[in-house]
């Protein structure tokens, strides 16, 4: 018998599985376990334990890339500590003042955090200091113990409604709906179990029963939605509230950017010149010696490594830029398209736009093939990822569910194509109701356009209409992921698709943020004021500082 069948036969006695269908599943709990660090010896006892409460049901052991399990193992360890610490206490004669919510909501600068720490505190991701948020939602207050079972209340008195609880958007496509699920006999109101199911009525109507081992009130249900895409991605983006206090969001998904009424995108292959492409290009451009036609136009190499990531040297340039953008980087407008809207008949000065470095992907009129590396961000979301109601007040963020290496690409943001003048129409009627907008202005080549007209002055809302990320929230200077613009299909840098890409290695569960480029001084910034909530030490919103 070699090592490996020994191993196997190992867990399957372990934790008692007696059929041997079950053996993969073993398996595979460890590798995704053994892939964070863990070691084999301390999950198995917290995995017998999940399938003997779980009445070894798999699927939800499985479910959210093994979320449960996660869970179980750091609330295991942490209330070991909390043991361990008391004992120590104990022979030491004193005890400890210190409450333990707090402790998991220390704030801790994002990029300090080793990857055990941050799954540690993933279960809820907290940023917040417990004793300045009483105006904050709670995080650690009501959590619910998997293992025990010991329900714990949310109090309804300190929860901060969310922008889309004050405000919900009129109807434009309402694709999610929140559902006060029933409570079923064996839920944690039913105190003659200790089972805590529920029933969960899905997007598209399906009913299926749930453990809502993950709530944190028994009387509050856990909202989840299998798939916020709505099938339109090649993954599944599930959609998680585990604080049960979440307004669900209404919106559209779409995959693909799409014109709003008057933008000017034109997608032709007769704009494509030669130039423009690599048709005489074979197979893979990123093997070939020299640099293809579209890498030149990259800068003259590739932005990407053959396992699809930025490369050091692009990613470096790109980070430069964005957090410390010298003056000569800057473009500033003759007549600036966004001051034009604001007031067509005496527009203020420009306020400078940061021109960016483009990536160009090769595209249609290329000789290549699909698998080309230098095609990575038209073949769309491949990552893990999760929307999930943050606990701090910015409302929803989204975080992966695995390890994603530094420069990986994550998702692109996509909305209605919008001119300036249209989207300052859209939000001059939304002033006033505290609504939240979405948009992004794709100005990161205004440079080279001497004057640009009014239909080629774009941006991206998201509002009505749009993907995954627009619920990537804000953080000043120090973000995870950077846009980089990409030109794809259409070789004028007035229209081109904003990809986000990780900054540095991001870890499992930990929340995705960008940097919006807000000036928190600018009260007539298309991205409406908000209190920055980012905990960065370069936090720029110096009114959030103050309080
Ligand atoms: C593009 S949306 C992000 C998703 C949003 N959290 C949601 O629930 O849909 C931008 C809005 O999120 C909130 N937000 C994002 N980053 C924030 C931050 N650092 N602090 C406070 N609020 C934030 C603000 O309300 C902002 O208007």
């Amino acid at each position: 018998m070699d090592s490996s069948e020994t191993f196997k036969l190992e867990r399957l006695h372990v934790i008692g599985v007696a059929d041997a269908s079950k053996l993969k599943r073993v398996v595979k709990a460890f590798s995704a376990t053994r892939a964070l660090g863990l070691h084999d010896e301390e999950v198995k006892p917290i995995l017998k334990k999940l399938l003997q409460v779980y009445d070894k049901n798999w699927e939800l052991i499985e479910e959210d890339n093994y979320r449960t399990l996660f869970d179980a193992f750091f609330e295991h360890k942490e209330n070991k500590g909390v043991e361990d610490k008391s004992k120590i206490e104990g022979a030491a004669g004193h005890s400890s003042s210190e409450n333990p919510s707090k402790r998991l909501c220390l704030a801790e600068p994002e990029n300090q955090t080793s990857r055990l720490r941050t799954m540690e505190s993933s279960s809820q991701p907290c940023l917040v200091d417990r004793a300045e948020s009483s105006s904050q939602l709670p995080c650690e207050k009501g959590k619910r113990s998997i293992l025990s079972h010991v329900p714990t209340g949310l109090s309804k008195s300190n929860s901060k409604k969310l922008p889309y609880a004050q405000e919900p958007l009129e109807p434009s496509g309402i694709h999610f709906k929140r559902e006060n699920l029933p409570t079923l006999p064996g839920s944690s109101e039913d105190s003659s179990s200790d089972h805590s199911v529920k029933l969960m009525v899905s997007e598209n109507g399906d009913m299926h029963e749930k453990l809502a081992a993950n709530s944190f009130d028994g009387k509050r249900p856990l909202q989840y939605i299998d798939d916020v895409t709505k099938g339109s991605e090649k993954v599944k983006i599930p959609l998680v509230d585990e604080i049960g206090n979440g307004c669900l969001p209404k919106f559209n998904y779409i995959p693909h950017n799409i014109i709003y009424q008057n933008g000017n995108v034109n997608i032709s292959l007769a704009r494509i010149a030669d130039e423009d492409c690599c048709s005489s290009c074979s197979g893979d451009c990123l093997s070939s010696p020299i640099p293809c036609a579209c890498a030149r136009e990259t800068g003259g190499e590739f932005a990407y490594t053959p396992q699809g990531l930025l490369t050091v040297d692009f990613l470096r340039a790109c980070l430069s830029r964005d957090r410390e953008p010298q003056e000569h980087h800057y473009v500033r407008c003759d007549d600036c398209p966004i001051e034009r809207s604001r007031n067509k008949s005496m527009p203020e000065k420009c306020k400078g736009h940061l021109v960016r470095k483009f990536i160009k992907e090769c595209w249609r009129k290329c000789g290549c093939d699909m698998k080309c590396g230098n095609r990575v961000v038209q073949r769309g979301i491949t990552c893990k990822l999760q929307v999930f109601l943050t606990c701090d007040g910015k409302g929803w963020g989204v975080r992966p569910l695995e390890v994603l290496p530094k420069g990986t690409f994550v998702c692109e943001y996509v909305g209605e194509i919008l001119t300036n003048s249209e989207l300052f129409e859209r939000n001059k009627k939304t002033v006033g109701n505290g609504r939240h907008t979405y948009p992004v202005t794709l100005d990161a080549d205004w440079g080279s356009e001497k004057n640009l007209v009014d239909d080629e002055a774009l941006c991206l809302d998201a509002t009505f209409h749009g993907n995954v990320a627009r619920f990537i929230n804000h953080r000043c200077s120090d973000a995870n992921l950077v846009e980089i613009p990409v030109e794809v299909e259409t070789p004028d840098r007035h229209y081109y698709h904003l990809a986000f890409f990780t900054s540095r290695q991001v870890s499992a569960m930990e929340e995705l943020t960008w940097d919006y480029g807000i000036d928190f001084s600018d009260k007539k910034h298309p991205v409406k004021a908000f209190r920055c909530c980012c905990k960065s030490s370069s936090c720029r919103d110096k009114k959030r500082k103050r309080n």
